[in-house]
């Protein structure tokens, strides 16, 4: 049974998959101080958040069992993700199910903001009937600077353009044929800003877009512009924001999101130039439904090992490439296991080389699955999130390379680990119908499943060695299921490979290695 711990108000219609669910047990806690959240999470499975619950290094320590933090909603700021990455638990958000709800909001702050909605009305309601104070700009004809064109950037422009305005653009990932198909100018961030009768920002919150908005880039913002932040608080400084309405430089501001929140008596409330929502862009009953679907759906996914797409802290896979690259996963990781367990010594770089058709391709999810299955011979808590985390922790060089020969097979995959030690390569590909093979360790030829308990001995190429063999794993009652041998030369060296139906004790691989013409031992399992 899962345990779904949900810590911010959530959809019930949203959520009802989970609830549904045969194998989930949810738990439903909003505000949690933070000694019940830490009690809370070591038992949690899965958990669901939205943007109030701070999932911090601390909170992460106490998550013992933890797969999967969802996020219904877009930003992930509240969420220590480079921690929850290093623990190998995977982030989910819902990216699509609130873009329209934040962009009708930034719009209805934008209108409210032209024409002073809120200031009117809590003056109208105190019984003044003040007609002039109160007059306001229309948007036709403005300019409105949008700082990041991405989903709710996009859909605020579509508005924006309905209402005739001028609407320029920066965002450095924004191509020009996009800016195109919108209708929109595209500039650089000096000249948007400057531009601008209104300017919102529409970006996550990173190191970079921290105080993207600061004294000097008010400093050459038009007299009188308006600024509206529906993104996150951080975004702009706050102090900066302050003193620039102050100074009447910016005619008014539209804010739904704070650095700190809540904000609490915030300076910037003291100046009635600011209208204010408490974090209101994606509470709306469609938004709420939708992104708690999608992210119960993914949850859902991640614990049962199924297929999912929206992890933040994972490369994400077109469907079509997942589909094409399914079948060689599990080929890939034990590759990687293999590979790790036949090369003594502390890893020092793993060479995954990729032939043939699948060359082709991103192989970089394959990659992934290689370096997971090396890793967890030598680490525990080893997976597809963290393992490149843990690699370069460990100053583990991972060399990816396409080879366009195809050395006999329609693809391949070939990892070569080097150790303090030693090196070695272990090549496989995927048969029709047989599913995974191995069908070269090094230089020998060989065609072997890669499953269950194996036995990789290297000898020389002499008469009566198989049979010693043979006799010994007899005598200790182990059965051989299936025997492969490889050599380059009459007399050189060798090797075999066995499947055995159960693991060896120390003592049997003891008494392996002493036998004539053995180099070495090793059990392999997959
Ligand atoms: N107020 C609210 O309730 C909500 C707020 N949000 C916030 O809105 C943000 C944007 O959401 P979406 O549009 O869905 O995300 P998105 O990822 O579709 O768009 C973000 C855009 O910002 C651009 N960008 C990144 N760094 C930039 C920079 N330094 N300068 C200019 N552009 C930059 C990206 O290229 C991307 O096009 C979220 O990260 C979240 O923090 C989202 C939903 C609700
Ligand atoms: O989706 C986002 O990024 C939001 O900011 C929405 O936040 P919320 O889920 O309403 O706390």
């Amino acid at each position: 049974m899962y345990r779904v711990l949900i810590t911010d108000p959530l959809s019930d219609l949203g959520i009802q998959k989970l609830l549904d669910a045969k194998d989930v047990e949810v738990i439903r806690k909003t505000d949690l101080t933070l000694e019940e959240l830490l009690l809370e999470i070591e038992s949690a499975d899965a958990l669901l958040v939205r943007s109030q619950t701070k999932v911090t290094a601390e909170v992460l320590e106490k998550a013992r069992r933890l797969k999967v933090i969802g996020r219904a909603g877009v930003g992930v700021d509240n969420i220590d993700v480079a921690t929850a990455t290093k623990k190998g638990i995977i982030v989910v958000n819902a990216p699509d199910g609130n873009t329209i709800s934040t962009a009708e909001h930034t719009f209805a702050m934008m209108i409210a903001l032209a024409r002073n909605i809120p200031q009117a009305y809590r003056s109208t309601i105190q019984g003044e009937w003040k007609r002039k104070e109160f007059v306001g700009i229309e948007l036709k004809g403005k300019t409105l600077s949008i700082i990041g064109l991405g989903r709710i950037g996009s859909e605020l422009a579509k508005r924006a353009k309905a209402f005739h305005m001028n609407v320029i653009a920066f965002d450095p990932y924004l191509s020009e044929d996009r800016a195109k198909k919108l209708g929109v100018q595209k500039a650089d961030f000096k000249e948007a800003i400057m531009s601008g009768d209104f300017i919102t920002v529409h970006t996550p919150l990173t190191k970079e877009t921290r105080h993207l908005i600061n004294r000097e880039v008010f400093e050459w913002m038009k007299p009188g512009v308006r600024i509206l932040n529906c993104a996150r608080g951080g975004i702009i400084d706050e102090d900066a924001l302050y003193e620039a309405i102050q100074s009447g430089k910016v005619a008014g501001a539209a804010l739904d999101v704070f650095e700190t929140e809540p904000p609490g008596h915030h300076p910037l409330f003291s100046l009635p130039q600011v209208i204010a929502t408490p974090h209101l862009g994606a509470s709306t009953i469609e938004a709420q439904e939708n992104v708690a679907i999608d992210v119960s759906e993914e949850v859902l996914h991640i614990l049962r090992n199924e297929p999912f797409k929206n992890a933040v802290n994972l490369p994400s896979i077109p469907a079509e490439l997942q589909s094409k690259l399914q079948p060689y996963q599990s080929l890939a990781e034990k590759l990687g296991q293999f590979a790790a367990q036949i090369v003594p010594g502390a890893l020092e770089t793993i060479t995954v080389t990729f032939a043939g058709e699948i060359a082709e391709w991103d192989i970089a999810p394959l990659t992934r699955m290689i370096l997971k299955g090396a890793l967890s011979c030598h680490l525990s808590d080893v997976n597809y999130v963290n393992a490149p985390h843990l690699a370069k922790q460990r100053g583990i060089q991972i060399i990816e390379q396409k080879s366009s020969k195809n050395y006999g097979f329609t693809q391949l995959i070939r990892v070569e680990i080097t150790t303090d030690q030693e090196q070695k390569s272990v090549s496989g590909t995927l048969l029709n119908g047989l599913g995974p093979r191995i069908t070269k360790i090094n230089q020998y030829s060989i065609d072997i499943s890669p499953e269950g308990h194996l036995l990789f001995i290297q000898h020389k190429d002499q008469p009566g060695t198989i049979g010693r063999v043979g006799t010994v794993l007899g005598n200790y009652g182990i059965n051989i299921a299936t025997m492969q041998v490889g050599r380059k030369e009459i007399g050189g060296q060798a090797i075999m490979l066995l499947h055995i139906d159960k693991g060896l004790t120390a003592d049997i691989l003891h008494t392996l290695k002493q036998l004539d013409g053995i180099d070495s031992v090793t059990e392999i399992v997959l």
